[in-house]
């Protein structure tokens, strides 16, 4: 019996669950990456570990509860750690979620990444111009940063997730989420999101922390994007710039509870088509 499209989803319970657990979050990411998502992480109540040597990072994955892959400066070493973290976590049935960061942009990024999606991530977290390339399996977007807005990924997003059988989650304005079958939109967040670098990635490494002891990967990425983008809509009030926004971000992150969750405005739930 699949599990019905929900009308609702309780965010606080999702978000005392990861403060409860602290969940370790193994992370090969991008070296732009690496601090902010640490700080991120800690902010919201996980646990981040940033390790990266293919000599370890199976054995590492095997002892965390959670791993993200993300493709932003690839070299060779880390492709390689990668694909054995991937495969520890399959193994050990730990979720991990991709992120694949500029991946239309070189065929070293596209081979990367069809490889990894043949690990089976538990969701794959993107904006829109990577989840239209990475479904498409060609070239396409500019860079890191996105030239589509997530509605224009619909349809991607549902045949990865059900080409795949993992969710998907596609940022920007408004997220979408889906698993094939169902289908969410997020609202919330601020313009200034897109601002700061490595808000998106270190989004991945949250969605991985909500996936950790969640009873549906779907639910747990909707809460994910749902505490994010409260965190960033708060922020945004008083910011003056990216500058401020980001620190004002960390301090959302840490203190979100019930108000400013309440202060989003509400998620919507379909049938996916
Ligand atoms: N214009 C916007 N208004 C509000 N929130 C946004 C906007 N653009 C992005 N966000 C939010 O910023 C976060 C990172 O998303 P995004 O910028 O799409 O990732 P990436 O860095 O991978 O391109 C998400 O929580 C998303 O909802
Ligand atoms: C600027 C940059 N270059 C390679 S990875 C990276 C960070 C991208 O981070 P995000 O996509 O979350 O803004």
């Amino acid at each position: 019996m699949p599990t019905p499209t929900p009308s609702r989803i309780d965010l606080a319970a999702h978000l005392a669950r990861v403060r409860q657990r602290a969940p370790l979050v193994h992370n090969i990411t991008n070296l732009v990456a690496m601090n902010s998502m640490a700080n991120v992480l800690l902010a919201i109540g996980a646990s981040p570990a940033m390790v990266h040597a293919r000599e370890e990072a199976a054995e590492f994955a095997a002892i965390a509860d959670a791993l993200t892959l993300n493709i932003g400066t690839l070299s060779p070493h880390w492709v390689e750690a990668m694909d054995e973290a991937a495969e520890a976590a399959r193994l050990t049935g730990k979720p991990w979620v991709l992120d694949p960061v500029a991946v239309g942009a070189t065929a070293y990024r596209r081979t990367t990444a069809a490889r990894l999606l043949e690990r089976l991530p538990t969701v794959v977290r993107g904006n829109a111009s990577e989840i239209i390339a990475l479904e498409a399996g060609g070239p396409g977007g500019r860079g890191v940063d996105s030239s589509d807005p997530a509605e224009a990924a619909e349809q991607a997003a549902t045949r990865l997730a059900r080409r795949v059988g993992c969710v998907v989650a596609v940022t920007g304005e408004v997220d979408l989420v889906t698993d094939g079958r169902r289908l969410a939109r997020v609202r919330g967040g601020h313009p200034l999101m897109p601002r700061v670098t490595t808000l998106g990635c270190a989004l991945t490494g949250v969605v991985a922390a909500f996936l950790v002891g969640a009873e549906d990967p779907f639910e747990a990425t909707v809460a994910a994007l749902a505490c994010y983008g409260a965190a960033g809509q708060g922020a945004g009030q008083g910011a003056r710039g990216p500058g401020s926004f980001a620190v004002a971000f960390l301090d959302a992150l840490h203190t979100l509870e019930g108000d400013a969750l309440d202060a989003l405005p509400p998620l919507e739930f379909h049938d996916a088509t």
